[in-house]
């Protein structure tokens, strides 16, 4: 039996990787599609300008755009995908999980609230129970989850692996962001062609706080967030898709590059439909990855590394993630699939 799903922010950048993923999809079906009060009462095809390289799903296309209020979604809608900004995520995602709604959220509010999971399937699961936990706080009858930010999403899986072997104590990180992490409208061409911007606001913080709580141990009532000091800075450079992050992660015990990559390759995966069958790949070649070559590995979910260095207290490696698939709409997709996996639908 499908799961009938709605997708809230449905015109956007990673609304509409939403809908490319979602569509082809065994077990959901889309049912409702979301946007500004200027998009509703639209067809898909009005409404959205879909600049996705597959072509636009025919019958997708011909759903009307409503409103993005829990009155307009039908009730038997049992999963909401949710890619507003997140000003809108944080008035309005509340009010449909009152409402009974189960949610998978990519937008940045609430991500590191006490009683909101922010989970990637194969990292952190366990987190999951935080439901029980928003239930009793909020009195909530639905669910709300959240992914973490798509820089951060990129480099926390060999964290994680590195953590789990060796115990991680220190994370600095430098990032290459590519131009539609900051949606369509984002940067214009004359900033961004032939330069490089050394800002993109609040992404370091996120990064910083985000990946603790990721990392963080679940003990059934809170997650007590990892006590490694993270510090980040980050960069938008002229690649269309794929963020590339340079990292220097430090840790308990003295490792070898061999080491680091040994804990990277066999960290493992989940059986999921969206989960890639190996979650990092470790590349041999130095230059590697590089975004327009390697962020399409396993449909777009697989995180890769490479360029191992050994330093004084760990290891210095490069990372990367393509950031609306596996950083935003499959990581959305991949929560869904684990409520679903999981019994809360
Ligand atoms: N782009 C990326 O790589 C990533 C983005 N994100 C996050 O995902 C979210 C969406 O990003 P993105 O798709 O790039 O954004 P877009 O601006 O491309 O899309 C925003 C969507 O929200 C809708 N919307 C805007 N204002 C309202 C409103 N007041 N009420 C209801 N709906 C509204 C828009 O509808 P309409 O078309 O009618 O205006 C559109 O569907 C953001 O929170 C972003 O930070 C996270 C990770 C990566
Ligand atoms: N800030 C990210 C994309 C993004 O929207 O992140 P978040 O989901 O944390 O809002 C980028 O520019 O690449």
């Amino acid at each position: 039996m499908t799961v009938r799903v709605g997708v809230l922010g449905a015109t956007g950048a990673v609304g509409q990787r939403l809908i490319q993923m979602i569509d082809p999809h065994p077990d959901f079906e889309l049912a409702a599609l979301t946007a500004s009060s200027s998009s509703a009462g639209k067809s898909y095809r009005e409404a959205a300008k879909w600049r996705v390289e597959t072509p636009i799903p025919d019958d997708v296309a011909e759903m009307t755009v409503v409103a993005t209020d829990p009155d307009e979604v039908p009730d038997d809608v049992d999963l909401l995908f949710s890619s507003l900004p997140s000003s809108v995520g944080e008035d309005v995602e509340p009010a449909f999980v009152e409402d009974g709604y189960v949610m998978s959220s990519n937008s940045s509010n609430f991500r590191t609230d006490d009683d909101i999971p922010l989970t990637i399937p194969e990292v952190n699961p366990d987190h999951l129970g935080l439901i029980e936990v928003q239930r009793d706080e909020r009195g909530w009858d639905g669910a709300m989850i959240k992914n973490p930010n798509c820089s951060t999403i990129t480099m926390v899986p060999p964290l994680a692996a590195l953590d789990e072997a060796f115990g991680l104590t220190d994370v600095r990180v430098s990032t290459l962001q590519a131009v539609s992490g900051a949606g369509y409208d984002g940067v214009t061409s004359m900033e961004i062609i032939d330069n490089a911007i050394p800002h993109i606001g609040g992404e370091e913080q996120k990064m910083e706080t985000e990946s603790q709580k990721l990392l963080g141990e679940f003990d059934g009532a809170e997650v007590q967030w990892h006590d490694a000091d993270v510090a980040a800075s980050c960069n938008r450079i002229p690649t269309l898709d794929g963020h590339l992050e340079n990292v220097w992660a430090d840790t308990e015990e003295d490792i070898t590059t061999e080491d680091a990559a040994e804990a990277m390759r066999e960290y493992e995966s989940i059986d999921l439909p969206t989960s890639p069958d190996q979650l990092i790949h470790v590349f041999e070649e130095p230059d590697r990855p590089q975004p327009r070559l390697d962020r399409m590995r396993d449909d777009g979910m697989q995180v890769s590394v490479g360029g191992f260095r050994e330093t004084t207290d760990g290891v210095q490696f490069n990372c990367l993630a393509h950031n609306t698939m596996r950083g935003a709409a499959g990581a959305s997709l991949l929560n869904g699939e684990l409520l679903l996996e999981e019994g809360y639908l």
